[in-house]
């Protein structure tokens, strides 16, 4: 495509209730989303298109590095500047993006958000739907929940409850030292061994943990995520040898090399996929491609994503190898109101979008309220 006009929106959109993590409490999210307007030639002539990415960067840098005023820093005086000036000379597609912007170190959710919203504009040009594009083979998804750390056992028992009630799939509960064995004990003596339930440390526990963390094993758990620090692939590797449940990374896969080497090392039975860790929704498909080959189960993770992310978070759980329910919950699971027409899951799945790019836009009345930052590049 031709890009004449990339234009940076911050939104500010309060949770509908706190979400705690190993890490932080957020009560709203800040969000990053990148328009890209231009034109893009097809067999009838050229057409205008416009496209949307969300950059999944959190509020501050606790998860990754990456942080919303950083990313929009980046892509303003880096990323943007030099997509348009390899546009002055050769055409700029989303396959080439990642190419474009190798020379900046990192910031892969800022270069995410900015390839996604070259696709979506490309896809609109050809009609064509990001699933389809991405090889999409279901329909429907898994629509599975994760749940925060509580202020008590009774609170978590509830909030699970509803979520059941709702009908997630799957449920996940953050866990941290001194929230673990319980609250794991605890929903299993209310909802039974059947339920599909996981755990998600956030890079909270170290090698030294492993005696407590081994004792995880007795829950019939579908896999413990990224319990040790992002760089711990050795220690991953070694506490999976020690444990019976499927180990998950997520933090600690930043490209397809750092999934290989994790596969490689035995610290990975199960990945979760973030497009925006890797760096965007081409290597994320790298990461499919290669763990399918490998045997090992990927599903897709989750940032909080408004309806921008999550349409196109959808469209990649539907790849074949997304074998686990992914972190793909309705809109009202954080929002009240969603920037795009809410995303609602029925019978514990979620549809696919089948509209041209990533089937989801942001509706111009809702943006008018929710935006605090705008910048046209
Ligand atoms: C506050 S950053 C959230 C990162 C976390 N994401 C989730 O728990 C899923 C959130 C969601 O449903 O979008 C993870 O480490 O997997
Ligand atoms: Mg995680």
């Amino acid at each position: 495509m031709h890009i004449e006009e990339i234009r940076l929106h911050t939104v500010r959109l309060p949770l509908v209730a706190p979400f705690t993590t190993s890490f932080s409490t957020q009560t709203e999210r800040n969000a990053l989303l990148v328009e890209v307007r231009g034109t893009f030639r097809t067999a009838d002539g050229v057409r205008d298109v416009l496209g949307w990415g969300e950059c999944v960067s959190g509020s501050d840098p606790f998860y990754s590095s990456e942080y919303v005023d950083g990313s929009r820093h980046v892509i303003e005086h880096y990323l943007a500047p030099a997509l348009l000036e390899r546009q002055s000379h050769t055409e700029v597609t989303a396959e080439t993006v990642s190419e474009i912007l190798g020379h900046v170190v990192g910031h892969p959710m800022a270069k995410a958000a900015l390839e996604i919203a070259i696709l979506d504009a490309e896809l609109h040009g050809r009609g064509e739907s990001l699933a389809r594009y991405l090889g999409a083979t279901r329909t429907s998804v898994p629509s599975a929940v994760s749940v925060g750390i509580q202020d008590s056992i009774p609170e978590l028992l509830d909030r699970v409850g509803g979520y059941l009630d709702e009908g997630y799939a799957r449920i996940k509960i953050k866990i941290k030292p001194g929230w673990d064995i319980e609250p794991v004990r605890a929903i299993r003596e209310r909802f039974g061994y059947r339920l599909p339930l996981q755990v998600d440390a956030n890079a909270a526990f170290t090698l030294v943990d492993a005696p407590l963390l081994r004792r995880l094993d007795e829950f019939n758990l579908l896999l413990i995520e990224q319990p040790l620090g992002e760089a711990d692939i050795r220690q991953h590797a070694k506490l999976a040898a020690e444990m019976s449940t499927p180990m998950c990374l997520d933090e600690s896969i930043v490209s397809a090399e750092s999934a290989a080497d994790a596969i490689s090392l035995g610290a990975a039975a199960v990945i979760n996929i973030k497009a925006g860790r890797v760096g965007g929704y081409l290597e994320a498909r790298k990461i499919h491609d290669l763990a399918r080959a490998l045997g090992v189960a990927v599903w897709c993770g989750g940032m909080l994503e408004t309806g921008i992310g999550r349409a196109a978070n959808i469209a990649l759980a539907a790849l074949p190898g997304f074998t686990l329910p992914g972190d793909i919950s309705s809109s009202s699971r954080f929002y009240a109101t969603d920037i795009t027409e809410p995303f609602v899951a029925s019978g514990g799945r979620m549809q696919v979008p089948t509209g041209p790019g990533i089937g989801a836009e942001p509706l111009p009345e809702v943006m008018r309220e929710v935006t605090t930052d705008v910048r046209v590049l």
